[in-house]
């Protein structure tokens, strides 16, 4: 067996042949990032892809070269940084994954990136719109609460807005959310299954413990509440200028693109949470929210409710919807003013 494979578990490998029945093209713009690389290579080991398309401003073509020689059945192909290269990279693209942008730096909001990635999302969702514009897409390019609005805006401008395809990728709070309550408690973090719903920054990622059963008091459940809230600032911190989390991302959207390849090749009862269009809050002017989500063929299948809240949750819920309010708006805006 190859080491790809043995890598693999055996559902992963029970896919295998799957794959040789379904074509999956992935495109990932911003792929010679720090995110890029790492979720590229997840991507290349993953049998339910069947070409993977590389394009960056800078590098692609090598980290192409560089993954390509991985003894898996998928083709790679890195672009350079040209408009037709992007074009001929999105071309027939089943999914378009985005972690194209700058990251922050200790003592920056992810609202901060807002000036520099938000022409970088729009463009790049422009050139998505027209050359790819029945994929799905993932955006991962902070800060997550405006570039959706963002991408949607454009592709609205073009005619070609699907709401079941356009995904935020908030699974890295889910899946630290799962870890720090594994800490805490002991337990086997794969098993833990913590519902995180809202946005993604700050005040607006909600974890809801009380689902899951646990029942964390005072200090203990405030501190578990920004852990979760401000994960990212940890790795901020800790890796001191030189970036944000690139590998723990690249694991999380890499199982949200499988996720969305399960549920369009046929397998059932995928969930996922993810900030999408939703009507959950929509009647108070909050138009995108992340919550667990079912996904098929076609993308969005159905929105889950957020359920049951305790009280602390629902304050938590509240100051969310007023942040999360204006994130949209301005994203909105931004294309207004800026097509
Ligand atoms: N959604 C999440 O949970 C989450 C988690 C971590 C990071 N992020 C965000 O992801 C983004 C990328 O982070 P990173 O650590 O990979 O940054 P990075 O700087 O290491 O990589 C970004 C890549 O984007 C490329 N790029 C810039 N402009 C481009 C364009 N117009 N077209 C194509 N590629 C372009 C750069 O050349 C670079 O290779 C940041 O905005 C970061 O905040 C989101
Ligand atoms: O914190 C960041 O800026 C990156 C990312 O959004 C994260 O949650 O790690």
């Amino acid at each position: 067996m190859s080491f790809a494979r043995q890598m693999l578990g055996a559902t992963q490998r029970r896919a295998f042949s799957a794959s040789a029945r379904q074509a999956s093209k992935v495109t990932v713009l911003g792929a010679a990032g720090g995110i890029g690389q790492p979720l590229s290579l997840l991507l290349k080991l993953n049998p339910r892809v069947s070409k993977l398309a590389l394009y960056d401003i800078r590098l692609a073509p090598g980290v192409a070269a560089d993954i390509g020689h991985i003894n898996t059945k998928s083709e790679v192909k890195g672009y350079d940084a040209t408009q037709s290269a992007l074009h001929e990279a999105l071309e027939g693209a089943e999914i378009v994954v985005i972690p194209a942008g700058v990251p922050r730096k200790p003592g920056m909001t992810r609202d901060d990136l807002f000036n520099t990635n938000a022409s970088i999302v729009r463009d790049l969702a422009k050139a998505t719109a027209d050359a790819a514009p029945n994929a799905k897409v993932l955006i991962i390019s902070n800060p997550v609460n405006s570039t959706v609005p963002i991408t949607a805006e454009v592709f609205k401008s073009k005619g070609v807005y699907d709401p079941k395809k356009l995904f935020g990728v908030t699974t890295l709070d889910v899946v630290r959310a799962s870890r720090f309550i594994s800490e805490l408690k002991g337990t086997d973090p794969s098993d833990e299954k913590i519902t995180v719903v809202g946005g993604h920054s700050g005040a607006t990622i909600v974890p809801l413990l009380s689902q899951s059963g646990y029942s964390l008091e005072g200090e203990k459940l405030d501190s578990y509440v920004h852990r979760v809230q401000f994960g990212g600032d940890e790795v901020v911190q800790a890796k001191g200028g030189a970036g944000s989390a690139t590998l723990s991302m690249a694991m999380a959207g890499a199982r949200f693109t499988e996720s969305l390849l399960k549920a369009s090749q046929g397998e059932k009862n995928v969930i996922e949470p993810t900030f999408v269009e939703s009507h959950l809050y929509k009647d108070q002017g909050v138009t995108y929210f992340a919550s667990n989500v079912e996904l098929g063929p076609n993308g969005v299948e159905k929105i889950h409710p957020v359920g049951k809240l305790t009280a602390h949750e629902q304050g938590l819920l509240d100051a969310c919807l007023k942040d999360l309010k204006g994130n949209i708006e301005k994203g909105v805006k931004f294309v207004k003013e800026n097509p």
